[in-house]
C-alpha cells in the first residue's frame, strides 16, 4: 500500500463518518446557500507568475510544520503579501487540517480559496463548496478516469474551478482528456514523498499553451520559483516554505516580487 493508498482510505472512512451525520441532502442545500465562487481562473491568469499560498500543519513526508493556532490571521498574511490564492489543507489525520479552516480563510480574504484534499466522492465536492471553497484539489492518480471526469464535471457545474494535479506524463494525459484548465504538477510523489523538481520541467511542455500551469511543491525561496518560471510556470504552490517562515507576508511578498520581474518568463498566454 502507497502514502497515497494509505490517505485515501482514511478520507473514504472519513467521508463516510461524516455523511452518516450531515447526509448528501443537507449538505448540497448548504452549497447552494454558500456565496458564489470567486473566480480563480482570472486570478490565476493575470500578469506574472502567481503565489498560491498554502496554510499546512504537518504533513507525511515532514511530520509537525506549524502549529498555526489561527489559519484566519496566516490567511491575512498571505493575502497582504500578494497571494493570488490561499490553499487550505483540509484533511484531518496526516495535515492537522478541517473544513472550519477552510471557512475561517474564506471569511477573511477576498482572493480565492482552494480546498487541497483527497477528493474521492462528490460529497466532499458539495462540502467544499459550502465551506466556501472557490478552487478543488482532484488528484489524478487517486481517480479513475470515469470518478475524474464527473468529479471535475461537479467542481465546474457548483461554480467552481478544478485544479487537477498530476504526477507524470500519462497522468497528464487524463487530465487533459478530462477537460482540466489548470494542471498542478506536483514534484512530491505522493506513493514514495520524493520530492523531484525536475519534474515540472519533464511535463510542462507537453501541455497545451491555454493550460494555467502550477508547479506544487519544493520552493522554499524565489529561486525554485524563477527555475519554475523558466520551465514555463503560470503559479507556482508553496506550504512549508511560507508555514515555517518567520515572516508569512514578507515571505509570500517576497516571492510575488521575484514572480513579478520582467525577465521571469510566463507562457500560458
Ligand atoms: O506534503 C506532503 O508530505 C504530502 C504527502 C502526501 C500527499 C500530499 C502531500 N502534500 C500535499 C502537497 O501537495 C503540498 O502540500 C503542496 O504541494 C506544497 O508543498 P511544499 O511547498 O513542499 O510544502
Amino acid at each position: 500500500m502507497t502514502v497515497l493508498d494509505d490517505i485515501v482510505a482514511g478520507v473514504r472512512e472519513d467521508v463516510a463518518t461524516r455523511e452518516a451525520a450531515t447526509p448528501l441532502p443537507e449538505v448540497k442545500a448548504a452549497a447552494r446557500a454558500a456565496r458564489p465562487a470567486r473566480d480563480a481562473l482570472a486570478a490565476l491568469r493575470a500578469p506574472g507568475v502567481g503565489v498560491i499560498a498554502e496554510v499546512k500543519r504537518r504533513s507525511p513526508s515532514r511530520g509537525a510544520l506549524a502549529e498555526i493556532p489561527d489559519p484566519a490571521v496566516l490567511a491575512r498574511h498571505y493575502a497582504a503579501g500578494g497571494a493570488r490564492v490561499i490553499s487550505v489543507l483540509t484533511e484531518q489525520r496526516r495535515f492537522g487540517g478541517s473544513h472550519a479552516d477552510l471557512a475561517a480563510v474564506r471569511a477573511a480574504v477576498q482572493v480565492p480559496v482552494l480546498c487541497k484534499d483527497f477528493v474521492v466522492s462528490s460529497y466532499q465536492v458539495h462540502e467544499a463548496r459550502a465551506h466556501g471553497a472557490d478552487v478543488v484539489l482532484l488528484i489524478v492518480a487517486a481517480l479513475e478516469q470515469n470518478a475524474l471526469l464527473g468529479l471535475l464535471e461537479r467542481v465546474e457545474s457548483l461554480g467552481m474551478t478544478a485544479l487537477v494535479e498530476v504526477h507524470t506524463e500519462d497522468e497528464a494525459d487524463r487530465a487533459l482528456a478530462a477537460g482540466a484548465s489548470v494542471i498542478g504538477v506536483n514534484a512530491r510523489d505522493l506513493r514514495t514523498l520524493e520530492v523531484d523538481l525536475g519534474t515540472f520541467e519533464r511535463i510542462a511542455p507537453g501541455l497545451p499553451s491555454g493550460v494555467v500551469k502550477v508547479a506544487e511543491s519544493g520552493v522554499r525561496g524565489p529561486r525554485e520559483l524563477i527555475a519554475y518560471a523558466a520551465a514555463g510556470a503560470d503559479a507556482v504552490l508553496v506550504g512549508e516554505g511560507l508555514v515555517t517562515a518567520g515572516d508569512a507576508r514578507q515571505a509570500v511578498a517576497d516571492l510575488v516580487t521575484a514572480g513579478s520581474h520582467p525577465a521571469v518568463p510566463r507562457t500560458t498566454r
